[in-house]
């Protein structure tokens, strides 16, 4: 990774220092002030570093990562494209070291530092842990301005000296303190215990690569739209772009540089979409023929709808429960020019239903999401070991509703992108005996996997179909 150029660090803004709030004391633990504006200066890494730090504060409160990044750029305005740019990558960085940077923190502090200290010295840590071959900033300069992000912000002004000291110290004896957190395994893999456990659990051979996957960066990955052009032909579009690209899976096209989707060949004009190559292989496994009835069933934001429509003239309807997210889906049916019947309801309910039977569902049900951390980095964190059992109650009750809707004949495909059994194969495997489905042939659990010709998350399929 290049060093960011964006980014004006020869004469960091240093605020007046705010006044600090007679609510400091510990014991009346005030919430964040998050709406304070520092006076930092939106090119500044303080104040990328800040911005993120606030996003973290909120994860751990249990809001998710992007919701939480725009809220902090929702109250400050004037953060540039290249400032969100830089505070989204710190943010999914921290998430992604967050075992890590807050033992070596429990290591060096002197007592628990207040949420935002905690958030930005984790921010900081991560960048100073960064693994990239050429690093994203050099070590004095995170330091530096960690320490005019802490004294720009009220919640972390007092804590100023103690940042100092604590990455201070982190230079200075960085590899005994790593050597030494790392004995812990939710700081050697970042992860909460139970999903370490979780995961070599249901994995026994593979989890240490499955959890390393999951702190990758994930790859920019295309659908190309069959109806508007072809991979081959795709690619050379892109090469004409001078943009790299591999072929990954029939329709799926891997970006060698990610970028946003304005630059982008043909976004814009629906030649393409951003799908993963795993949820790629739903709209084919389907098997929709022109006029059929398909129901998605959990279908925001309408990945796998648009892919159906790609490839058949079907009537689909497309439900969500969440309205606001099948928005999306409408959105994106329109850049495809493509048409779908949007209903917002709740798949374990039938009163959405008109009562005539659909050819095809897809179930792409709510999971723990386990096997797109690489993308949601956040997830770990925000999920409880709880959460397992419930979201497979609700699909169980999801699944048994939709397959009465399901026409003689017709075929069910389950999806997850979950990695734990109790969400997928043991879920399949009920689901058969409970409604006597026919198992047809269907990847099962893919883990997630990248390299040379293959790059997709950790994804689920069982298709079924039922007795004519
Ligand atoms: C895995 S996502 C679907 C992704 C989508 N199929 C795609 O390819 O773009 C699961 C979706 O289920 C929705 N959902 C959650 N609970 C639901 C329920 N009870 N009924 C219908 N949809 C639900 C969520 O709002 C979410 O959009």
């Amino acid at each position: 990774m290049n060093k960011r150029p964006t980014l004006s660090l020869k004469s960091p803004a240093k605020p007046a220092a705010p006044k600090l709030r007679a609510s400091h004391a510990r014991e009346l633990k005030p919430a964040l002030q998050t709406h304070f504006q520092t006076g930092l200066k939106a090119d500044s890494l303080a104040y990328s570093l800040i911005g993120a730090a606030n996003a973290l504060a909120q994860v751990r409160t249990g809001t998710n990562l992007p919701q939480a990044l725009a809220q902090v750029w929702a109250r400050q305005p004037d953060t540039t494209p290249q400032a969100r740019g830089a505070m989204q990558d710190i943010a999914y960085r921290a998430m992604r070291q967050l075992g890590q940077s807050e033992a070596l923190v429990t290591l060096m502090a002197p007592k628990a530092p207040e949420a935002l200290v905690s958030s930005l010295l984790s921010c900081a840590m991560a960048l100073l842990t960064a693994p990239d071959e050429v690093k994203p900033y050099e070590d004095f300069t995170i330091v530096d301005q960690t320490v005019t992000a802490a004294e720009s912000h009220p919640d972390t002004a007092r804590a100023k000296g103690m940042v100092n000291a604590v990455l201070r110290r982190f230079l200075r004896e960085r590899q005994a303190l790593l050597g030494t957190v790392q004995l812990q395994p939710v700081a050697k893999w970042n992860y909460p215990q139970w999903w370490i456990d979780a995961a070599k659990t249901a994995w026994p051979d593979s989890w240490q690569a499955i959890l390393a996957s999951g702190n990758s960066a994930p790859p920019l990955t295309l659908r190309v739209n069959a109806r508007k052009t072809t991979v081959d032909a795709y690619l050379a579009t892109l090469a004409d772009a001078g943009m790299a690209a591999t072929r990954i899976g029939p329709y799926a096209v891997r970006l060698e540089k990610p970028v946003g989707v304005a630059l982008i060949p043909g976004f814009a004009d629906g030649l393409v979409s951003v799908q993963d190559a795993g949820a790629q292989l739903a709209a084919p496994l389907l098997d929709v023929q022109d006029g059929m009835r398909v129901l998605d069933a959990c279908a925001a934001p309408g990945g796998k709808t648009c892919h159906i429509l790609e490839l058949a003239d079907a009537h689909v309807t497309a439900l969500d429960a969440d309205a606001k997210r099948l928005a999306r889906v409408g959105e994106n049916l329109k850049r495809l020019q493509l048409q779908a019947t949007l209903k917002p309801a709740e798949a374990q309910t039938s009163g959405w239903w008109d009562g005539q039977p659909f050819d095809r569902i897809l179930a792409d049900v709510p999971c723990t999401a386990s096997g797109i951390v690489r993308r949601h980095p956040d997830i770990r964190w925000l999920r409880r070991k709880a959460d397992t059992l419930q979201l497979a109650t609700l699909s169980g009750k999801i699944l048994d509703n939709l397959w009465q809707m399901l026409a003689p004949g017709g075929k069910l495909l389950f999806v997850t992108c979950s990695l734990w059994p109790q969400e997928s194969e043991a879920q399949a495997a009920a689901f058969a005996v409970r409604n006597q489905a026919v198992r047809l042939d269907a990847p099962g659990q893919l883990l997630p996997a990248g390299g040379p010709g293959q790059d997709h998350d950790g994804l689920f399929y069982a298709l079924f179909q039922k007795n004519a």
